[in-house]
């Protein structure tokens, strides 16, 4: 795997975080989640080929062992307020001054600048900040932030799985390691750079949810179905509308234009009324093999189901029969191969993993029962 040989450790945290050393762990890295002590649960849905310390970072002894493990690994994740590690003597000189060729990943919300920088936050507040919630929603209704998907996810825990990639290649050269300073407001923004750089040819003119791509145009729009599902509708180019039209079983002479806006709103009713004739599976039947861009809106349980999906193998089950989604994109040498084990305890791998990093067993036994490490290797065999 492309990762094969890589140590990430990786400080628990609440989403972005965990997503970004999934995504290395899927692709070969060695993710080491260091948990708290006295937690019964894990909070990480995301850890799939992870293995879990349970440290104490409050004590000075923990703050040693965390050194320690940072001393033999390329990568630390972090996603704590920015001052909290400083506030711990583990900030980016105390580590890098250790081990210059650590890649040390700051996953914040706001950055490790600026007047936001130590204020708590959540996905909504930084896809806020980042421009793109004025943009989100229906027309005449508030700002809708989708799922917590664009600043969590893709403009946080993807993007610094980039800037953790790059860092590694650079690394290759250079031999040192470097501070990775990922906002995901700024994550956030960067994805949406096509907002941006598209107002000129006037894809945003109008107000919000009015526009081609955000719900205005009924080309490109969700429609219900005769059994209370769901088609979308990506018909753009005129080649494609038209055959939208044909499968619709529509009269082009009795259609406005396809882009005479002011006729939207008319337009948007036909189809409705249109596709609210017949159900999912037979409008399904009748665009599959066209080029019209209608597909079905398809749920978590149905996507597996799906022929293109099944064709391709886009999805996977693990041991306990969970569904997720195959690690993309797809390499043709050096593919991902996630672990299809149930998710780590915390502090299932502590001993191994200490053992692994050089602690002699009496010193982990010491730090056992002076309660700076957990073990739960005992329910892990339950
Ligand atoms: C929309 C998403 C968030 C969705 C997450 C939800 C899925 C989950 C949120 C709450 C969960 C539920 C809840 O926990 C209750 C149940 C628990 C149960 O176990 C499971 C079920 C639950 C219902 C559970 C279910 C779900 O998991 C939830 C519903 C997001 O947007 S995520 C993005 C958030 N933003 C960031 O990550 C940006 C960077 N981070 C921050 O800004 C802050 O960390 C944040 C997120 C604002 C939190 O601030 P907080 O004050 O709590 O922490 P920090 O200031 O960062 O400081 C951390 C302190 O912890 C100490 N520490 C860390 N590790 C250790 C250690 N190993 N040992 C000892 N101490 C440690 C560290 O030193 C800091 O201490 P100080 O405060 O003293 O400096």
């Amino acid at each position: 795997m492309a990762l094969a040989g890589i140590r990430v450790i990786e400080l628990a945290g609440l989403a972005p975080a965990p997503f970004c050393g999934m995504l290395l762990a899927d692709f070969g890295a060695k993710v080491i989640r260091v948990d708290r002590t006295k937690v019964s649960m894990a909070v990480d849905t995301q850890a799939r080929g992870k293995q879990s310390v349970a440290l104490n970072l409050k004590k000075p002894q923990g703050v040693v062992i965390l050194k320690r493990l940072c001393l033999q690994s390329d990568v630390i994740i972090e996603p704590f307020r920015k001052g909290v590690m400083e506030k711990l003597g583990l900030g980016p000189e105390d580590l890098l001054k250790e081990n210059p060729r650590l890649i040390y990943a700051r996953l914040t919300g706001y950055g490790q600048s600026g007047s936001y920088a130590k204020s708590a936050g959540h996905d909504i507040n930084y896809l806020a900040i980042s421009g793109l919630l004025s943009m989100l929603g229906r027309s005449q209704e508030k700002p809708y932030a989708p799922l917590n998907l664009v600043a969590d996810f893709a403009g946080g825990g993807l993007m610094c799985a980039f800037g953790i990639v790059l860092a590694l290649l650079e690394r290759t050269r250079s031999g040192k390691g470097q501070v990775i300073d990922a906002s995901m407001v700024e994550g956030a923004a960067y994805v949406g750079s096509f907002m941006w750089k598209s107002q000129n040819i006037g894809l945003w003119n109008r107000a919000r949810g009015e526009n081609m791509l955000d719900g205005g145009a009924p080309f490109y729009e969700t429609y219900r179905t005769l059994d209370g599902q769901h088609m979308a509708v990506g018909a753009i180019e005129p080649q494609f509308y038209q055959q939208l039209i044909q499968g619709l079983g529509l009269d082009p002479d009795d259609l406005p234009d396809q882009m005479s806006v002011s006729d939207w709103p008319e337009l948007k009713k036909i189809f409705t009324e249109v596709f609210a004739t017949k159900t999912l599976a037979e409008w399904s039947q009748i665009f599959d093999g066209t080029d019209a861009c209608v597909t079905p809106v398809l749920s978590l349980d149905t996507v597996l189901t799906h022929p293109h999906n099944q064709e391709r193998g886009s999805f996977l089950r693990d041991d306990r029969g969970e569904l997720s989604p195959r690690p993309a994109p797809v390499l043709s040498r050096t593919p991902a191969g996630p672990s299809l084990s149930r998710d780590p305890l915390i502090g299932e791998h502590t001993r191994s993993v200490l053992m692994e990093y050089g602690f002699k067993s009496a010193d982990i036994e010491q730090l056992l029962s002076d309660g700076i490490v957990e073990c739960n290797e005992a329910k892990a065999r339950l």
